[in-house]
């Protein structure tokens, strides 16, 4: 759209007026941090003067006059972080101070306001908006709204009217390098021009191309819980980020960063995400995985497999007799049947009689069965089995008591009469002594009647015939069964926890009572949610109960053949249904529509979802006669596509093993990056990466290593290429030697 003179210079006048404002507040907010500098230097100043004069005669009014210069120096110390947040906060407006106008008549009012939208809020001394945060309440109306009626929600309620104008901006370095009307939704050219881009950098902000269904969900309070589901590159982890950085401006006198937590799949992913909400202006939220977080809970007993490892096993090991027995394990102990097994395990374990005896001593019967069961059964009956048994075991301890004490006396005085012990402290000891010894067949059995030791219940439940049986497990053979429990068994003997037992083993201890939950957490999200298991999101809920919890994830996109969550129904059961609401984003940002239709045909399901059109080549599929070729074409292919302006190129092969393999033939031949570890650092070049760890990620250009019968050998493999694919924003292609994937 074309501006009028008028238009363009009136708009040049308020940029510059903006920018004038803002200079003066970071004037004003940097002469107030030297103030606070100076005024910090001078009271450290004063204290250690004061300090150097310390007598013990006036010691009390010294410490109170250092608790004094201490609490000044806090404050002083909080005063100079904000002024240091507020100076970051007015050279980023600098930059570029708004990216969206809209014109709003707000009904019943004869105003127009005009209301510019940027990443913070800029007021001026008489409390005039010059720039809207894009999380304030008001601002919704830009992502949600064309030109006609709208409206939006704020504390005091829903406020109509009508937008007139929509506007687009892009500033850069303070200089207005566009500016459009856009009449309908936030401007395809816009989005298309920014999704048009190479990646030069980790994950960015899209602040400025929010789109209405996202926006949904970044601002969704209705609800405690959401889940969402969305195609491959529908924004899904942007979204995360965004409500991350939304709910941080709602909640900011309650909240902050370390009251978030994101469980992403794994330190790659951490590293790629990091500088999202640093460009919002916010600091970062706690990252953790599901396997870091699991180990800490599980404690440090036993060798704890990484699931990195798990991984790497499953694609990259035998496939012997051995292996088949692992997989099975994996695939039983990830099904929902399982975690209905364990569930029914823990309620029987629970209501067992524990073969409670009478608590006899001298005689005399101190607590009877009839009594412990009362407790077991009737008064504690609401508490988790361990918390039970430790109540009853201290209610038990605690009558002993006086008839403990009573025998010592007893014992001390026969000493007395019968021997020569004198020493008070020697007839304490001896008497004490004698007694626990009559006591320990008590104490034994209070032991065995109040014992809960989670391993070997664990171990237990492979033990029975009643749990894990033909019956419950359609798909699994006699046979095999039986191979898992004397597999786990076993493992559990040599004090293994394979990654498939971690998860259940600490659900045991969780709904036994064992682990506390966690209240200082507020706001959860947890990102690549297919890749979760029942147990898995169960434990979650337990944890943090008291939290809003955010799962965001693509069905088809489940990595794992063996352990993912395989239906959103299932987290439905664990968190209350009135309180959960699922949500589905089906538009697809990140790749060209050659691509997107190339990786939707993979899945061989019709997919109704749409794409923003963004076209590019068609994805090239090229059969070689050996490895060697397929390393020349890969060189050649580098070369090229970084020679014309890709800036990532993802090199994606099958395993961690492969991923060596293909770097060390092409680490001397061209400039290449392998990343293998979950920990590695995520790097925006040409790397070598196995699929597993390449989730979340995306490059510029996607080659996949030697998509033959060998790799891609089966149904388990589908989505995995699926995946694979989606990570390509601009160029795709599949090599390989010998026989091609039937997949596609
Ligand atoms: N509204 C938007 N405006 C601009 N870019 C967007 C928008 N939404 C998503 N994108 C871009 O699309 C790409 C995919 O986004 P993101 O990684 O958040 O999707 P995802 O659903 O988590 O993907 P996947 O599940 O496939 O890993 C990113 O490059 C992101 O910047």
């Amino acid at each position: 759209m074309n501006f009028n003179d008028q238009e363009w210079i009136s708009e040049i006048e308020w940029l510059e007026e903006v920018l004038g404002e803002t200079r003066k507040q970071l004037d004003e907010n940097n002469s107030m941090k030297d103030r606070l500098e100076t005024d910090t230097r001078e009271t450290q100043k004063e204290m250690w003067q004061d300090l150097g004069s310390v007598s013990i005669s006036n010691g009390l009014e010294q410490i109170a006059d250092f608790m004094s210069y201490i609490n000044t120096m806090k404050n002083q110390k909080r005063s100079n972080e904000f002024a240091i947040k507020l100076e970051e906060k007015f050279e980023r407006i600098l930059l570029s101070p708004y990216f969206g106008r809209f014109d709003f008549d707000e009904k019943n009012t004869k105003v127009t306001e005009k209301c510019y939208i940027g990443i913070s809020n800029l007021i001026r001394e008489n409390c005039e908006f010059m720039i809207y945060d894009w999380r304030a309440p008001i601002s919704s109306m830009f992502y949600d709204y064309e030109i006609g009626e709208a409206q939006y929600d704020c504390p005091d309620g829903i406020i109509k009217g009508e937008i007139i104008l929509k506007r687009q901006y892009k500033i850069s370095d303070g200089n207005m390098e566009y500016m459009f009307d856009s009449n309908l939704k936030i401007d395809d050219e816009i989005l298309q021009n920014m999704l048009s881009k190479n990646t030069d950098q980790k994950m960015k902000a899209i602040v400025t191309t929010i789109q209405r269904e996202q926006n949904q969900v970044i601002r969704n309070e209705a609800y405690n819980h959401l889940i969402v589901q969305g195609a491959a590159g529908s924004g899904k982890t942007s979204v995360a980020l965004h409500r991350i950085a939304y709910l941080l401006y709602k909640h900011r006198e309650t909240i902050t960063a370390k009251n978030i937590l994101i469980f992403s799949p794994n330190g790659i992913f951490n590293d790629y995400i990091s500088n999202v909400l640093p460009q919002l202006g916010e600091d970062n939220m706690s990252q953790t995985t599901f396997s870091d977080y699991m180990h800490a809970a599980l404690g440090p007993a036993f060798r704890k497999e990484k699931y990195s490892d798990m991984m790497e096993y499953i694609f990259g090991a035998d496939k012997n007799d051995y292996y088949q027995i692992r997989v099975g394990s994996i695939k039983l102990k990830s099904s929902p049947e399982f975690y209905e097994i364990l569930k029914q395990y823990v309620e029987a374990i629970s209501s067992k009689d524990r073969n409670f005896k009478d608590i006899v001593f001298n005689n005399q019967v101190i607590i009877s069965s009839e009594e412990i069961k009362v407790l077991f059964f009737e008064e504690y009956a609401n508490l988790p089995l361990k918390r039970r048994l430790q109540k009853i075991k201290e209610r038990m301890l605690f009558l002993i008591e006086p008839y403990k004490k009573r025998r010592i006396k007893d014992e001390a005085k026969r000493l007395v009469k019968s021997s020569s012990i004198i020493d008070k402290t020697e007839l304490t000891i001896k008497s004490k002594a004698l007694v626990n010894a009559e006591l320990k067949s008590i104490l034994d059995e209070i032991e065995r009647m109040t014992n809960c030791n989670f391993v070997e219940l664990y171990r237990n439940l492979y033990r029975s015939k009643e749990y894990l049986n033909k019956s419950s497990f359609e798909s699994f053979s006699v046979e095999q069964i039986k191979q898992i429990k004397k597999y786990t068994i076993e493992n559990l003997n040599a004090g293994i926890l394979y990654y498939e037992d971690q998860a259940p083993l600490l659900l045991l201890k969780v709904m036994l009572g064992e682990l506390p939950k966690t209240t200082d957490i507020k706001f959860v999200i947890i990102d690549e949610a297919q890749d979760y298991t029942a147990i898995q999101y169960d434990i979650l809920y337990h944890f943090f109960s008291h939290a809003n919890i955010t799962i965001l994830g693509d069905l088809n996109q489940s990595i794992n053949p063996y352990m993912n969550v395989g239906d959103y129904a299932l987290i439905e059961k664990i968190f209350p249904r009135q309180e959960t609401l699922r949500i589905t984003l089906n538009k697809s940002y990140r790749s060209t529509i050659e691509i997107i239709k190339f990786s939707r045909d993979i899945l061989k399901k019709s997919i109704e979802d749409e794409c923003v059109e963004r076209s590019g080549e068609l994805p090239q599929v090229v059969s070689f006669n050996d490895s060697e070729e397929i390393f020349e074409r890969i060189i050649k292919d580098v070369k090229h596509y970084k020679e014309n302006g890709y800036k990532s190129v993802g090199i994606i092969t099958k395993s961690v093993k492969q991923t060596e393999y293909v770097y060390a033939q092409l680490k001397d031949r061209v400039h290449v990056n392998a990343i293998i570890h979950e920990d590695d650092e995520y790097i925006c070049d040409t790397v070598i990466i196995p699929i597993y760890l390449a989730k979340g990620l995306e490059f510029d250009v996607v080659i996949i290593y030697d998509v033959n019968t060998d790799n891609y050998c089966g149904e388990e493999d589908r989505l995995q290429l699926y995946t694979a694919c989606t990570r390509a924003l601009h160029v795709l292609n599949l090599y390989y030697q010998g026989e091609k994937t039937y997949l596609f």
